[in-house]
């Protein structure tokens, strides 16, 4: 069983309330309340600013050049192409990117990006890709998930480019070498006295990303 496998199988309870929740069927079939997602998208936008900077530290916490790269190439990803989707969506409800970024931070969005940035600077590279798994090969698997499903794509589906973002080929490229490249690492530096740390890292890292759907889905049972 590969590392990441492992990681999955020991925190299996925190990994289906994270990629099975409620609000990730809503979007597979658009059922999803509008107020919800928007919450979301919002928190979203500052999420992925703090994971720059989680990136940013992995790039200084590399050990080789290689290593550097990689978390370089992350770090981009964000910045230059994941971002440009909260944009392009939160453009039609008439918010500019510095309305995002004045937008006030909701706490289960800083206790994610806290947690992983605080794992990080305690830990060495290996403990950080741990922090940072569940979201980003996390969100290719969700989305994958949900792109086989039939109202995925439907023009009725308002959710539909969320979907195709996260399950096209450049996400799910950027995925595949993110857990490519924590393989690696582990194969280095996952000695079995470390294996119980890196485990409760993933399931905290996962239970943070599960209460980060809760928070928007929330939002969207209140106004209902
Ligand atoms: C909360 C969260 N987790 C994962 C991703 C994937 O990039 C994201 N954009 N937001
Ligand atoms: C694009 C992206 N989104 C969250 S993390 C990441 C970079 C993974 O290497």
């Amino acid at each position: 069983m590969s590392f990441f496998e492992r990681l999955k199988t020991e925190a299996s309870v925190e990994w289906r309330a994270y990629t099975e929740h409620p609000f990730t069927n809503g979007l597979a079939d658009g059922s999803l309340p509008e107020a919800a997602f928007r919450h979301y998208l919002v928190q979203d936008y500052l999420f992925l600013i703090e994971f720059a900077r989680a990136y940013a530290l992995a790039v200084y916490k590399s050990p080789r050049l290689a290593d550097m790269r990689e978390a370089a190439a992350g770090l981009s990803a964000i910045l230059d192409v994941e971002m440009n989707l909260h944009v392009k969506l939160c453009a039609e409800w008439g918010l500019s990117p510095s309305d995002l970024e004045q937008a006030p931070p909701a706490a289960e969005m800083l206790a994610y990006t806290r947690y992983v940035l605080d794992a990080g600077m305690r830990g060495d590279l290996l403990a950080l890709k741990v922090a940072l798994a569940p979201c980003v090969i996390g969100y290719a698997e969700i989305a994958t998930r949900l792109a086989s499903r039939p109202a995925a794509d439907a023009a009725s589906n308002a959710y539909r480019v969320w979907i195709a973002e996260y399950a096209g080929v450049p996400y799910q490229e950027v995925a595949a070498k993110a857990r490519t490249h924590m393989e690696h690492l582990a194969d280095l530096y996952a000695t079995p006295a470390r294996e119980a740390e890196l485990i409760a890292i993933f399931k905290e890292a996962t239970r943070l990303e599960a209460d980060f759907w809760e928070m928007a889905w929330r939002t969207g049972q209140a106004v209902a």
